[in-house]
């Protein structure tokens, strides 16, 4: 599968652009700010229905305009598909698949896999829980259908717990039955989730393991590991001894939604202790995890999209990522870089086929 032809409208910076694709590594070289990292994210929009980078759609809208259009024309085995993305100012954003618009836009959802990677994937390290629990949730709903309703219909369960703790004012007596009956139901629903959590964060720990030694060149050692409140026995005895807290505090404080990864790099949090080299080495590796994943998943390889990847990697890691991306395993790659010769001499030796593309203050002009 690979994205022949992409038309851009007013898409961020990039007011109007069409371009021919190659199957193999396309490049994009440009100054800072010059639009390519809105080309890629025009991509992913085309695989997720929205951006990679912004939550707020019409925050995509070019600022002097009132719309956007983004078509992309796939080859997927031996059919084409045509896709279409469009937003008007204070309108409902239109998403097409060969002129027939969705209802649902979650049926779209991994007919087009691509992974991203991208420097502010650095935050899956640095930051907060609830990013990597996001990006755990997106993972697995592109595999797996009923994950999405699961999550959906915890969160409302949660949502409506919180609720109820807060309607009670203090007083346990008057919700006691309730709290039983939502108790119930966040466990049933919450240990679903956490079973599909558990079987995909160990099928993926030694698949990332390979990928951080390939790129290290083997000399630290990496682990992921899960939390979550349903390795420490039934969460409903859980909830009835945290009830009183909870009511003071107006919220659930235990089950799935509080889960965490706990990333290590020779035992220690790769947060704290690991270089900025090492936190990259570290986030491409799970990216690069999740793309081996989903192709052996879908049988093919999605489309891969490396933002600004070689920065703050030194030269053996570099050559370690031509390596991996001049193998059979990933097919259409996108790059952007500022630097056009250090591209060049990356991408010629991978051998695979090319096209290089200059971005300069939202043009892209083909290069021949
Ligand atoms: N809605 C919008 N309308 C117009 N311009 C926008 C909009 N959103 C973002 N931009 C502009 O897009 C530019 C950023 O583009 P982009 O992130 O693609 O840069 P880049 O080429 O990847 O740069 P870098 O090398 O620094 O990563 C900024 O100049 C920003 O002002």
């Amino acid at each position: 599968m690979y994205l022949k032809h992409i038309n851009l409208l007013n898409f961020k910076n990039l007011k109007q652009c069409e371009l021919d694709l190659t199957s193999g590594i396309n490049c994009f070289v440009g100054k800072n700010g010059a639009g390519k990292t809105n080309l890629l994210d025009a991509v992913f929009y085309m695989s997720f229905c929205k951006s990679y980078f912004n939550s707020i759609d019409s925050q995509l809208i070019h600022h002097d305009e009132d719309f956007f259009v983004i078509q992309g024309s796939y080859v997927r085995g031996d059919q084409d598909d045509q896709i279409y993305a469009g937003l008007k100012r204070n309108q409902k954003k239109q998403f097409k698949r060969n002129k027939k618009e969705y209802t649902r836009l979650s049926d779209h959802i991994g007919l087009l896999p691509l992974v991203m990677i991208s420097p502010g994937d650095e935050r899956l390290i640095t930051e907060g829980s609830e990013l990597r629990r996001k990006y755990i949730d997106s993972v697995v709903s592109q595999f797996d259908k009923p994950y999405l309703d699961l999550i959906i219909r915890y969160n409302r369960i949660v949502n409506q717990r919180n609720v109820l703790l807060k309607s009670a004012r203090g007083n346990i007596k008057l919700i006691e039955s309730q709290l039983d009956v939502w108790d119930e139901q966040l466990a049933i629903t919450g240990e679903q989730i956490f079973n599909k959590r558990e079987t995909f964060i160990k099928e993926l720990e030694p698949v990332f393991q390979k990928y951080y030694c390939f790129i290290s060149g083997g000399h630290e050692q990496v682990s992921i590991i899960y939390h979550s409140h349903h390795q420490k026995g039934k969460l409903t005895e859980q909830l009835l001894k945290r009830r009183a807290k909870d009511l003071v505090l107006g919220y659930t404080s235990k089950g799935i939604h509080r889960d965490d990864l706990e990333l290590l790099l020779n035992g220690y949090a790769v947060k704290k202790d690991g270089s900025q080299g090492q936190k990259k080495t570290f986030f491409i590796a799970l990216k690069l995890a999740q793309f081996e994943f989903l192709k052996d998943f879908f049988g093919f390889s999605p489309i891969l999209l490396l933002d600004d990847l070689f920065d703050k990697l030194d030269d053996e890691r570099v050559s370690s990522l031509i390596e991996l991306a001049g193998r059979d395993t990933f097919q259409q790659i996108f790059i952007t870089d500022t630097q056009r010769k250090r591209l060049h001499d990356i991408v010629k030796q991978t051998g695979k086929e090319h096209r290089f593309f200059q971005v300069d203050n939202g043009e892209i002009n083909f290069e021949i």
